[in-house]
Protein backbone atom coordinates (compact mmCIF):
# COMPACT_ATOMS: atom_id res chain seq x y z
CA UNK A 1 0.00 0.00 0.00
CA UNK A 2 0.99 3.90 -0.71
CA UNK A 3 0.20 6.56 1.88
CA UNK A 4 -2.85 6.94 0.03
CA UNK A 5 -4.04 3.82 1.11
CA UNK A 6 -2.85 4.06 4.82
CA UNK A 7 -4.70 7.39 5.21
CA UNK A 8 -7.94 5.99 3.58
CA UNK A 9 -7.87 2.97 5.83
CA UNK A 10 -6.76 5.34 8.87
CA UNK A 11 -9.71 7.48 8.05
CA UNK A 12 -12.59 4.69 8.07
CA UNK A 13 -10.93 3.67 10.93
CA UNK A 14 -11.27 7.05 12.92
CA UNK A 15 -14.69 6.92 11.40
CA UNK A 16 -15.97 3.72 13.06
CA UNK A 17 -14.51 4.67 15.95
CA UNK A 18 -16.05 8.05 16.19
CA UNK A 19 -19.12 7.00 15.01
CA UNK A 20 -19.60 3.61 17.07
CA UNK A 21 -17.69 4.87 20.61
CA UNK A 22 -15.52 1.69 19.71
CA UNK A 23 -12.19 1.54 21.47
CA UNK A 24 -9.50 2.09 19.15
CA UNK A 25 -8.12 -1.60 19.62
CA UNK A 26 -11.09 -3.09 18.69
CA UNK A 27 -11.37 -0.84 15.12
CA UNK A 28 -8.18 -1.82 14.22
CA UNK A 29 -8.80 -5.37 14.52
CA UNK A 30 -11.75 -5.42 12.51
CA UNK A 31 -10.49 -3.52 9.94
CA UNK A 32 -7.54 -6.01 9.79
CA UNK A 33 -9.78 -9.06 9.89
CA UNK A 34 -12.06 -7.32 6.77
CA UNK A 35 -9.21 -6.92 5.01
CA UNK A 36 -6.53 -9.65 4.97
CA UNK A 37 -4.73 -8.60 2.06
CA UNK A 38 -2.99 -5.46 4.18
CA UNK A 39 0.54 -6.66 5.54
CA UNK A 40 2.21 -6.61 8.73
CA UNK A 41 3.92 -3.42 7.55
CA UNK A 42 0.99 -1.82 6.13
CA UNK A 43 -1.28 -2.28 9.56
CA UNK A 44 1.16 -1.18 11.44
CA UNK A 45 1.78 2.11 8.94
CA UNK A 46 -2.10 2.43 9.78
CA UNK A 47 -1.84 1.93 13.70
CA UNK A 48 0.57 4.81 13.67
CA UNK A 49 -1.69 7.14 12.00
CA UNK A 50 -4.64 6.53 13.64
CA UNK A 51 -3.05 7.00 16.88
CA UNK A 52 -0.49 9.31 15.92
CA UNK A 53 -3.97 11.62 15.04
CA UNK A 54 -5.58 10.33 18.55
CA UNK A 55 -2.72 11.64 20.48
CA UNK A 56 -2.32 14.86 18.72
CA UNK A 57 -6.67 15.28 17.63
CA UNK A 58 -6.81 19.19 18.98
CA UNK A 59 -3.13 19.99 17.08
CA UNK A 60 -4.43 18.46 14.34
CA UNK A 61 -8.13 19.75 14.32
CA UNK A 62 -6.50 23.64 14.90
CA UNK A 63 -4.18 23.06 11.76
CA UNK A 64 -7.48 21.77 9.87
CA UNK A 65 -10.16 24.03 11.65
CA UNK A 66 -11.86 21.15 11.80
CA UNK A 67 -12.33 17.76 14.29
CA UNK A 68 -13.22 15.29 11.17
CA UNK A 69 -11.59 11.46 10.66
CA UNK A 70 -10.14 13.36 7.96
CA UNK A 71 -8.32 16.27 10.01
CA UNK A 72 -6.95 13.70 12.20
CA UNK A 73 -5.52 11.39 10.46
CA UNK A 74 -3.92 14.08 7.60
CA UNK A 75 -2.94 16.44 10.63
CA UNK A 76 -1.31 13.17 13.02
CA UNK A 77 0.36 12.28 9.46
CA UNK A 78 1.76 15.57 9.02
CA UNK A 79 2.45 16.62 12.43
CA UNK A 80 4.30 13.64 13.36
CA UNK A 81 6.53 13.33 10.14
CA UNK A 82 7.40 16.72 9.68
CA UNK A 83 5.79 16.11 5.98
CA UNK A 84 4.54 19.50 4.12
CA UNK A 85 0.87 19.94 2.42
CA UNK A 86 2.54 20.19 -1.03
CA UNK A 87 4.41 16.66 0.20
CA UNK A 88 1.64 15.27 1.41
CA UNK A 89 -0.61 16.18 -2.18
CA UNK A 90 2.62 14.93 -4.51
CA UNK A 91 2.16 11.35 -2.52
CA UNK A 92 -1.09 11.02 -3.13
CA UNK A 93 -0.59 12.27 -6.71
CA UNK A 94 -2.26 9.12 -9.05
CA UNK A 95 -3.03 6.99 -6.27
CA UNK A 96 -6.50 5.44 -7.18
CA UNK A 97 -6.84 4.04 -3.37
CA UNK A 98 -5.63 7.47 -1.88
CA UNK A 99 -8.92 9.91 -0.06
CA UNK A 100 -9.04 13.16 -2.17
CA UNK A 101 -6.02 15.51 -1.57
CA UNK A 102 -5.95 18.64 0.17
CA UNK A 103 -8.24 21.15 -1.46
CA UNK A 104 -7.90 24.73 -1.92
CA UNK A 105 -9.90 25.58 1.82
CA UNK A 106 -7.60 23.01 3.41
CA UNK A 107 -4.58 23.96 1.88
CA UNK A 108 -5.00 28.11 3.03
CA UNK A 109 -6.06 26.86 6.55
CA UNK A 110 -2.55 24.89 6.51
CA UNK A 111 -1.04 27.46 5.45
CA UNK A 112 -1.74 30.07 7.50
CA UNK A 113 -1.25 28.24 10.57
CA UNK A 114 1.57 25.65 9.72
CA UNK A 115 4.72 27.80 10.80
CA UNK A 116 3.05 29.72 13.39
CA UNK A 117 3.30 28.63 17.00
CA UNK A 118 0.57 26.28 18.05
CA UNK A 119 -1.94 27.54 20.60
CA UNK A 120 -1.15 25.80 24.04
CA UNK A 121 -4.39 23.68 24.25
CA UNK A 122 -3.26 22.55 20.89
CA UNK A 123 -0.10 21.94 22.35
CA UNK A 124 -1.11 20.43 25.25
CA UNK A 125 -3.93 17.67 23.08
CA UNK A 126 -6.16 17.23 26.25
CA UNK A 127 -9.86 17.36 26.70
CA UNK A 128 -11.14 21.06 27.17
CA UNK A 129 -12.70 19.84 30.68
CA UNK A 130 -9.15 18.71 31.95
CA UNK A 131 -7.63 21.80 31.56
CA UNK A 132 -7.98 22.71 34.67
CA UNK A 133 -7.34 18.99 35.97
CA UNK A 134 -4.21 19.11 34.43
CA UNK A 135 -3.16 23.25 35.59
CA UNK A 136 -3.74 21.74 39.13
CA UNK A 137 -1.59 18.59 38.36
CA UNK A 138 1.59 20.56 37.09
CA UNK A 139 1.02 24.02 37.58
CA UNK A 140 2.69 26.51 34.94
CA UNK A 141 4.25 23.39 33.44
CA UNK A 142 0.72 21.74 32.49
CA UNK A 143 1.38 21.90 28.47
CA UNK A 144 4.69 20.26 28.32
CA UNK A 145 3.99 17.71 30.53
CA UNK A 146 0.48 17.04 28.37
CA UNK A 147 2.54 17.68 25.30
CA UNK A 148 4.68 14.31 26.16
CA UNK A 149 1.31 12.46 26.95
CA UNK A 150 0.60 13.10 23.47
CA UNK A 151 4.08 11.68 22.39
CA UNK A 152 4.18 7.81 20.94
CA UNK A 153 5.35 5.52 23.85
CA UNK A 154 8.43 3.15 24.23
CA UNK A 155 8.49 -0.58 24.55
CA UNK A 156 9.35 -1.45 27.97
CA UNK A 157 10.44 -4.37 29.49
CA UNK A 158 11.72 -5.66 33.02
CA UNK A 159 13.90 -9.04 33.55
CA UNK A 160 12.65 -11.51 35.65
CA UNK A 161 15.43 -11.91 37.82
CA UNK A 162 14.04 -15.50 39.04
CA UNK A 163 15.28 -16.85 35.04
CA UNK A 164 17.66 -14.52 33.75
CA UNK A 165 20.23 -11.64 34.72
CA UNK A 166 19.07 -8.25 32.35
CA UNK A 167 22.32 -8.61 30.70
CA UNK A 168 21.66 -11.92 29.26
CA UNK A 169 17.90 -10.61 27.97
CA UNK A 170 19.61 -7.99 26.44
CA UNK A 171 21.78 -10.53 24.96
CA UNK A 172 18.64 -12.55 23.74
CA UNK A 173 17.04 -9.53 22.45
CA UNK A 174 20.08 -7.55 20.68
CA UNK A 175 18.26 -8.48 17.45
CA UNK A 176 15.30 -5.60 18.88
CA UNK A 177 17.18 -2.69 19.73
CA UNK A 178 16.48 -3.09 23.10
CA UNK A 179 18.87 -1.14 26.04
CA UNK A 180 18.87 -0.91 29.60
CA UNK A 181 16.16 0.95 31.23
CA UNK A 182 17.10 4.81 32.69
CA UNK A 183 15.78 4.51 35.97
CA UNK A 184 14.16 0.51 36.78
CA UNK A 185 16.93 -2.03 37.93
CA UNK A 186 15.56 -4.45 35.77
CA UNK A 187 13.85 -2.34 32.66
CA UNK A 188 14.68 -2.65 29.22
CA UNK A 189 13.57 -0.14 27.02
CA UNK A 190 13.12 -0.04 22.72
CA UNK A 191 12.79 3.52 21.87
CA UNK A 192 9.17 4.95 20.57
CA UNK A 193 8.95 3.51 16.75
CA UNK A 194 9.77 6.27 14.12
CA UNK A 195 7.79 7.65 10.91
CA UNK A 196 5.86 4.18 9.71
CA UNK A 197 7.66 1.45 11.37
CA UNK A 198 6.21 -0.68 14.89
CA UNK A 199 7.99 -2.04 17.53
CA UNK A 200 9.20 -5.88 17.66
CA UNK A 201 6.88 -8.78 18.46
CA UNK A 202 8.50 -9.22 21.75
CA UNK A 203 6.46 -12.06 22.85
CA UNK A 204 7.34 -13.96 19.76
CA UNK A 205 10.92 -14.17 21.13
CA UNK A 206 12.03 -17.40 22.76
CA UNK A 207 13.13 -15.47 26.10
CA UNK A 208 9.55 -14.12 26.26
CA UNK A 209 8.53 -18.01 26.13
CA UNK A 210 10.72 -19.28 28.62
CA UNK A 211 9.68 -16.04 31.28
CA UNK A 212 12.96 -14.53 30.97
CA UNK A 213 10.96 -10.93 30.75
CA UNK A 214 7.97 -9.38 30.81
CA UNK A 215 6.45 -6.42 28.73
CA UNK A 216 6.18 -4.04 31.22
CA UNK A 217 6.45 -0.21 31.34
CA UNK A 218 8.89 1.51 33.51
CA UNK A 219 6.55 3.55 35.52
CA UNK A 220 4.92 0.11 36.72
CA UNK A 221 8.11 -1.19 36.92
CA UNK A 222 9.53 1.62 39.73
CA UNK A 223 6.33 1.93 41.41
CA UNK A 224 6.60 -1.77 42.22
CA UNK A 225 10.34 -1.46 43.38
CA UNK A 226 9.59 1.61 45.62
CA UNK A 227 6.36 -0.82 46.98
CA UNK A 228 9.62 -2.31 49.14
CA UNK A 229 8.51 -5.96 48.83
CA UNK A 230 11.25 -8.22 50.73
CA UNK A 231 12.22 -11.44 50.67
CA UNK A 232 10.16 -13.45 53.48
CA UNK A 233 7.18 -10.55 52.97
CA UNK A 234 3.71 -11.54 53.72
CA UNK A 235 2.34 -9.28 50.77
CA UNK A 236 -1.29 -8.94 49.73
CA UNK A 237 -1.79 -7.55 45.88
CA UNK A 238 -5.35 -6.34 46.48
CA UNK A 239 -6.31 -5.05 42.82
CA UNK A 240 -3.94 -7.75 41.13
CA UNK A 241 -5.10 -7.52 37.92
CA UNK A 242 -3.13 -9.99 35.43
CA UNK A 243 -0.30 -9.63 37.97
CA UNK A 244 1.67 -6.94 36.16
CA UNK A 245 2.63 -5.93 39.26
CA UNK A 246 2.55 -8.59 41.69
CA UNK A 247 5.22 -10.93 38.97
CA UNK A 248 7.49 -7.77 39.93
CA UNK A 249 7.40 -8.29 43.74
CA UNK A 250 7.49 -11.92 43.55
CA UNK A 251 11.14 -11.77 41.49
CA UNK A 252 12.10 -9.41 44.04
CA UNK A 253 11.21 -11.23 46.70
CA UNK A 254 13.17 -14.20 45.34
CA UNK A 255 10.24 -16.51 45.37
CA UNK A 256 10.48 -16.33 49.63
CA UNK A 257 7.48 -15.28 51.20
CA UNK A 258 3.58 -14.58 50.05
CA UNK A 259 2.08 -12.78 47.76
CA UNK A 260 -1.68 -13.23 48.43
CA UNK A 261 -2.85 -12.03 44.52
CA UNK A 262 -6.44 -10.87 45.12
CA UNK A 263 -9.05 -9.24 42.18
CA UNK A 264 -12.63 -8.72 42.62
CA UNK A 265 -12.81 -9.28 38.88
CA UNK A 266 -12.09 -12.82 38.13
CA UNK A 267 -11.78 -12.42 34.32
CA UNK A 268 -9.18 -9.66 34.78
CA UNK A 269 -7.53 -12.31 37.43
CA UNK A 270 -7.61 -15.24 34.32
CA UNK A 271 -4.32 -14.56 32.76
CA UNK A 272 -1.70 -14.69 36.07
CA UNK A 273 -1.79 -17.85 36.27
CA UNK A 274 -0.30 -18.89 32.85
CA UNK A 275 1.38 -15.82 33.41
CA UNK A 276 2.88 -17.13 36.88
CA UNK A 277 3.82 -20.30 35.43
CA UNK A 278 5.95 -18.92 32.62
CA UNK A 279 7.72 -16.28 35.01
CA UNK A 280 8.69 -19.37 37.50
CA UNK A 281 6.55 -17.76 40.62
CA UNK A 282 6.30 -20.10 43.69
CA UNK A 283 5.35 -18.22 45.96
CA UNK A 284 2.15 -16.39 45.00
CA UNK A 285 -1.66 -17.41 46.01
CA UNK A 286 -4.52 -16.63 43.76
CA UNK A 287 -7.17 -15.36 45.90
CA UNK A 288 -10.42 -14.30 43.62
CA UNK A 289 -13.17 -14.29 46.58
CA UNK A 290 -12.83 -11.58 49.25
CA UNK A 291 -14.02 -13.85 51.28
CA UNK A 292 -11.07 -16.19 51.54
CA UNK A 293 -8.64 -12.97 52.29
CA UNK A 294 -10.60 -13.07 56.21
CA UNK A 295 -7.37 -14.94 57.51
CA UNK A 296 -5.30 -12.38 56.26
CA UNK A 297 -6.69 -9.67 58.43
CA UNK A 298 -4.03 -7.22 60.22
CA UNK A 299 -1.16 -9.49 59.11
CA UNK A 300 0.59 -8.32 55.99
CA UNK A 301 3.77 -6.71 56.24
CA UNK A 302 2.76 -4.99 52.77
CA UNK A 303 -0.80 -4.29 50.97
CA UNK A 304 -0.50 -2.73 47.36
CA UNK A 305 -3.75 -1.14 46.13
CA UNK A 306 -3.33 -1.18 42.66
CA UNK A 307 -6.40 0.91 41.92
CA UNK A 308 -8.83 1.32 39.00
CA UNK A 309 -8.55 4.65 37.55
CA UNK A 310 -9.18 7.14 34.95
CA UNK A 311 -5.47 5.50 33.32
CA UNK A 312 -4.57 9.14 32.46
CA UNK A 313 -1.15 8.33 32.87
CA UNK A 314 -1.43 6.09 29.65
CA UNK A 315 -2.60 8.12 27.25
CA UNK A 316 0.59 7.91 25.01
CA UNK A 317 -0.69 4.04 24.77
CA UNK A 318 -4.49 4.66 24.49
CA UNK A 319 -5.19 7.68 23.11
CA UNK A 320 -8.94 7.05 22.28
CA UNK A 321 -9.26 6.50 25.89
CA UNK A 322 -8.48 10.01 26.90
CA UNK A 323 -11.08 11.52 24.35
CA UNK A 324 -13.71 9.16 26.04
CA UNK A 325 -13.32 9.56 29.57
CA UNK A 326 -16.00 12.04 31.70
CA UNK A 327 -16.15 13.93 34.70
CA UNK A 328 -18.23 11.42 36.12
CA UNK A 329 -16.28 8.29 34.79
CA UNK A 330 -14.01 10.67 37.11
CA UNK A 331 -15.91 11.03 39.99
CA UNK A 332 -16.81 7.49 39.97
CA UNK A 333 -13.32 6.20 39.88
CA UNK A 334 -12.85 8.27 43.14
CA UNK A 335 -16.07 6.56 44.80
CA UNK A 336 -14.03 3.13 44.22
CA UNK A 337 -10.43 4.45 45.64
CA UNK A 338 -12.01 5.36 48.62
CA UNK A 339 -14.03 2.33 49.12
CA UNK A 340 -10.99 -0.35 47.68
CA UNK A 341 -8.66 1.95 50.15
CA UNK A 342 -10.60 1.71 53.25
CA UNK A 343 -11.33 -2.24 52.76
CA UNK A 344 -7.46 -3.19 51.57
CA UNK A 345 -6.21 -1.21 55.20
CA UNK A 346 -7.56 -3.84 57.36
CA UNK A 347 -5.01 -6.57 56.34
CA UNK A 348 -1.83 -4.52 57.00
CA UNK A 349 -0.16 -5.21 60.25
CA UNK A 350 0.60 -2.76 62.71
CA UNK A 351 4.01 -1.57 61.71
CA UNK A 352 3.47 -2.78 58.32
CA UNK A 353 2.70 -0.60 55.06
CA UNK A 354 0.00 0.49 52.33
CA UNK A 355 0.72 1.29 49.15
CA UNK A 356 -1.60 3.08 47.08
CA UNK A 357 -0.75 2.95 42.95
CA UNK A 358 -3.02 4.86 40.30
CA UNK A 359 -1.85 5.63 36.57
CA UNK A 360 -3.21 8.70 36.39
CA UNK A 361 -1.60 12.31 36.79
CA UNK A 362 -4.92 13.65 38.50
CA UNK A 363 -4.79 15.17 42.20
CA UNK A 364 -8.12 14.27 42.78
CA UNK A 365 -7.36 10.56 41.87
CA UNK A 366 -4.07 10.72 43.76
CA UNK A 367 -2.65 13.41 46.33
CA UNK A 368 -6.46 13.98 47.37
CA UNK A 369 -7.18 10.87 47.92
CA UNK A 370 -3.75 10.48 50.28
CA UNK A 371 -5.03 12.75 52.32
CA UNK A 372 -8.82 11.84 53.05
CA UNK A 373 -7.69 8.50 53.53
CA UNK A 374 -4.74 9.62 56.61
CA UNK A 375 -7.65 11.75 57.93
CA UNK A 376 -10.19 8.98 57.31
CA UNK A 377 -7.92 6.64 59.15
CA UNK A 378 -5.53 7.84 62.17
CA UNK A 379 -3.91 4.58 62.41
CA UNK A 380 -1.96 5.17 59.60
CA UNK A 381 0.48 8.02 58.94
CA UNK A 382 2.11 8.70 55.59
CA UNK A 383 5.68 7.70 55.12
CA UNK A 384 8.54 9.84 54.02
CA UNK A 385 8.52 9.86 49.86
CA UNK A 386 11.40 11.91 49.68
CA UNK A 387 13.28 8.73 51.76
CA UNK A 388 11.33 5.88 49.91
CA UNK A 389 12.65 7.44 46.68
CA UNK A 390 16.13 8.48 47.60
CA UNK A 391 17.04 4.44 48.78
CA UNK A 392 15.58 2.91 46.42
CA UNK A 393 16.55 5.78 43.10
CA UNK A 394 19.64 7.76 44.60
CA UNK A 395 21.23 8.16 41.01
CA UNK A 396 18.00 9.78 39.70
CA UNK A 397 16.93 12.71 42.35
CA UNK A 398 15.29 15.06 39.76
CA UNK A 399 13.52 11.90 37.87
CA UNK A 400 10.33 13.02 39.93
CA UNK A 401 7.46 14.60 41.49
CA UNK A 402 8.27 13.67 44.78
CA UNK A 403 5.87 15.63 47.53
CA UNK A 404 7.54 14.23 50.66
CA UNK A 405 4.08 13.16 52.94
CA UNK A 406 2.01 13.56 49.52
CA UNK A 407 3.21 10.65 47.08
CA UNK A 408 5.63 10.48 44.16
CA UNK A 409 4.42 10.99 40.46
CA UNK A 410 5.69 9.87 37.77
CA UNK A 411 4.92 11.24 34.35
CA UNK A 412 6.31 11.24 30.92
CA UNK A 413 8.04 14.44 30.58
CA UNK A 414 9.75 14.28 34.03
CA UNK A 415 10.83 10.10 34.08
CA UNK A 416 10.15 8.92 30.48
CA UNK A 417 7.81 6.31 32.00
CA UNK A 418 3.71 6.26 31.73
CA UNK A 419 2.37 8.49 34.31
CA UNK A 420 1.89 6.89 37.74
CA UNK A 421 1.20 7.80 41.28
CA UNK A 422 2.60 6.01 44.23
CA UNK A 423 1.88 7.04 48.23
CA UNK A 424 2.42 4.71 51.03
CA UNK A 425 1.59 4.73 54.35
CA UNK A 426 2.44 3.26 57.63
CA UNK A 427 -0.01 1.48 60.29
CA UNK A 428 1.35 2.74 63.78
C1 LIG B 1 -5.01 -0.80 37.58
S1 LIG B 1 -5.83 -2.32 37.47
C2 LIG B 1 -4.67 -3.44 38.16
C3 LIG B 1 -3.45 -3.72 37.31
C4 LIG B 1 -2.52 -4.77 37.88
N1 LIG B 1 -2.20 -4.55 39.26
C5 LIG B 1 -1.23 -4.87 37.08
O1 LIG B 1 -0.19 -4.39 37.55
O2 LIG B 1 -1.26 -5.47 36.01
C6 LIG B 1 -7.04 -2.18 38.72
C7 LIG B 1 -7.73 -3.46 39.10
O3 LIG B 1 -8.59 -3.23 40.21
C8 LIG B 1 -9.60 -4.18 40.14
N2 LIG B 1 -10.69 -3.79 41.06
C9 LIG B 1 -11.69 -2.92 40.86
N3 LIG B 1 -12.48 -2.84 41.96
C10 LIG B 1 -11.95 -3.67 42.89
C11 LIG B 1 -12.29 -4.02 44.22
N4 LIG B 1 -13.34 -3.48 44.83
N5 LIG B 1 -11.52 -4.93 44.86
C12 LIG B 1 -10.44 -5.47 44.26
N6 LIG B 1 -10.07 -5.17 42.99
C13 LIG B 1 -10.80 -4.28 42.31
C14 LIG B 1 -9.98 -4.21 38.69
O4 LIG B 1 -10.64 -5.40 38.35
C15 LIG B 1 -8.61 -4.06 38.01
O5 LIG B 1 -8.10 -5.31 37.63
Amino acid sequence: MRLGGRLAAAIDILHDIETRHRPAAEAMRDWGLNHRFAGAGDRAAIGNIVYDGLRRRSAAGWLFDADTPRALAFGGYMLENGMAPEAVNQALAEDRFAPPPLDEAELRALAARLGTPLPEAARANIPEWCRPVAVRAFGAAWVEECAALAARPPLDMRANSLKASREKVLAALARAGAAASAIASRGMRIPPVAGDGRHPHVQAEPAFHKGWFEVQDEGSQIVSELAGAEPGFQVLDFCAGAGGKTLAMAAMMENRGQVHAHDADRQRLAPIFDRLKRAGCRNVQVLADEAALAPLEGRMDLVVVDAPCTGSGTWRRRPDAKWRLTPQQLEARQGEQTAILDAASRYVRPGGRLVYITCSFFEEENADQAHAFLARNPAFRACDHQAIWQERFPDHPQAVHIRREAGIMLTPASAGTDGFYFAAFERR
